[in-house]
């Protein structure tokens, strides 16, 4: 092994793709000269393949970190495995470094990948790059993990350690001579671009990548942070930061996040928009938490007694909630805009996922699949422990009996139907009155709008009120056959 100037460094990036704010990164440069590394390993993620929104966002960003690194990273495909350790003997690495990721198959392999490198007698350098709390340092006083948000972030918040100051990105960068190294692929041949008929209709509104995650917290900072804690609801309205994507994949950290409200801290006209935006970024905290001490999250569900709830199968139904076409104008909207845009509101988000699980009664999972397909955010621990608790399965969920009614809502958070105008435009000359039921405006106004129900906007596939009822009893059932199961 050479000294720590001529050795080779190996950093791994995975969850992490950005230059500051990176510890294992800046731990890599400390010991040797840099060879960057991108692993697609479609091995070991089996049933976790990324879907094709998030491919897309990988590409652009993957292309964004490799300019950062003036052309330096190496990309792979295959079994990290087998990639890595052969990779650190050949080249004679005395390092490799990686920030760490809590998904179950990715624990499950890098811990072996870990110990490979160690019997081998590579430095194996492991951080946290990307949660505010590690799963581990937030635990009730008995040492269990958490299943309820609020004394989860109180605990966080108030006795654990402070989120830690950002690290600036490296001055400079000293690369391992640009070889030839064996198995390295052209980004292009990661063949991450879509493969089907799927096309992103609004990517201009994101910007993939580091200086694009920057630009956005700046420009959130600036423009939806004051009113977030209301406003954060409205779909219409600037109030979100839309970081989502920008945070799973690593291009900024929370803890960049969270300091960048420092900056905002003198205004005290701010502190409620502040304090209910750090609770935000908790939830994501907690989401991960729950995956890692439920590693099942994404397929089981943490409250058994759903395991008998007699989820409906309806092919029919399950298509026209993917493509919008339920003809209720809340839950299209949000699933258009999620299909156009591989983002769709929180609120929307909560009011799709009750009308699937409880209206329709289909499994929350076949739900939670279509969006880890379409979302560019999809993110496992998010994702799984999100679609829980709105179906009301999950450990700390939303009680089973509160159903999001899209009527109510939709007139409530889209006062003047911008958002659902937007998406829905078949039914956009539709006074507000009547944009959010349709079905029940008078014939006159429906011919004033050039409507026809059933041929330019589709009759609604459920009534609200029937199918509300018809998930309440289930629940009840339910609820009833276990009693009696635990009396006899
Ligand atoms: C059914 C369902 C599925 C979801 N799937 C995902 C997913 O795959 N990936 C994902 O990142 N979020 C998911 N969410 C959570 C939330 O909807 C998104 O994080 C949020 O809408 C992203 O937009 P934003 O960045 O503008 O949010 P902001 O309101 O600006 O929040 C800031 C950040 O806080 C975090 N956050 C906010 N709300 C939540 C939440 N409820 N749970 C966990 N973290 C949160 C996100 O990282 C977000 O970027 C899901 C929510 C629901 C109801």
């Amino acid at each position: 092994m050479g000294s720590a100037s001529n050795s080779i460094a190996i950093h791994w990036f995975r969850q992490d793709l950005r230059l500051s704010d990176n510890p294992a990164l800046s731990s890599a440069l400390k010991s040797g000269r840099l060879l960057p590394i991108y692993i697609l390993d479609e091995v070991n993620a089996e049933d976790a393949q990324i879907g094709d929104a998030s491919r897309w966002w990988l590409h652009h960003s993957l292309m964004e970190l490799n300019r950062s690194l003036k052309g330096n990273l190496r990309f792979y495909r295959g079994d990290a495995t087998r990639i890595l350790p052969k990779l650190a003997a050949e080249t004679g690495a005395g390092t490799v470094s990686w920030n760490r990721c809590y998904e179950p198959w990715r624990i499950k392999r890098d811990t072996a990948i870990k110990e490979m490198l160690k019997e081998d007698g590579i430095t194996v350098i492991t951080e946290n790059g990307s949660l505010l709390w590690e799963p581990w340092e937030i635990l009730k006083s008995d040492g269990s993990p958490y299943r309820v948000f609020t004394p989860f972030y109180s605990q966080g918040r108030l006795n654990g350690r402070l989120p830690r100051e950002p690290i600036a990105a490296p001055a400079s960068i000293s690369f391992a001579p640009a070889d030839k190294y064996p198995e390295t692929v052209d980004l292009a041949e990661l063949n991450l671009l879509p493969r089907s008929n799927w096309t992103l209709k609004r990517e201009p509104d994101w910007h993939p990548g580091e200086a694009g995650a920057q630009a956005q917290v700046r420009y959130f900072l600036e423009n939806g942070l004051n009113g977030y804690k209301i406003r954060r609801n409205f779909p219409a309205a600037e109030n979100r930061s839309r970081l989502s994507p920008h945070l799973h994949f690593g291009e900024l950290s929370p803890h960049q996040v969270w300091h960048a409200l420092s900056f905002k801290e003198h205004m005290p006209e701010l502190d409620d928009d502040i304090g209910n935006f750090k609770t935000e970024l908790a939830w994501r905290e907690f989401s991960y938490s729950l995956l890692f001490f439920n590693p099942g999250l994404s397929n089981v569900n943490l409250q058994q007694k759903f395991d008998s709830f007699p989820w409906r199968s309806d092919a029919a139904a399950l298509e026209a909630w993917q493509e919008g076409r339920t003809g209720i104008p809340f839950v299209d909207a949000g699933m258009r805009e999620l299909w156009q845009s591989g983002y769709m509101h929180n609120r929307v988000r909560m009011i799709v996922s009750s009308f699937l699980s409880k209206n329709l009664m289909i499994d929350w999972r076949e739900g939670a699949r279509w969006f880890w397909d379409c979302l560019v955010d999809a993110d496992l621990a998010n994702n799984s422990a999100s679609w829980q608790w709105v179906s009301g399965t999950g450990a700390d969920a939303a009680p089973y009996f509160r159903i999001f009614n899209p009527v109510t809502q939709g007139t409530r958070f889209d006062p003047n139907g911008d958002y659902t105008r937007k998406y829905v435009p078949e039914i956009a000359a539709l006074p507000n009155k009547w944009l959010f039921n349709p079905w029940e405006a008078p014939t006159d106004i429906l011919e004033g709008a050039g409507i026809v129900l059933g041929q330019t906007y589709p009759a609604p596939i459920v009534d609200l009120k029937t199918s509300r009822r018809r998930a309440l009893d289930a629940f009840s059932d339910l609820n009833d056959s276990r009693k009696a199961g635990v009396a006899s």
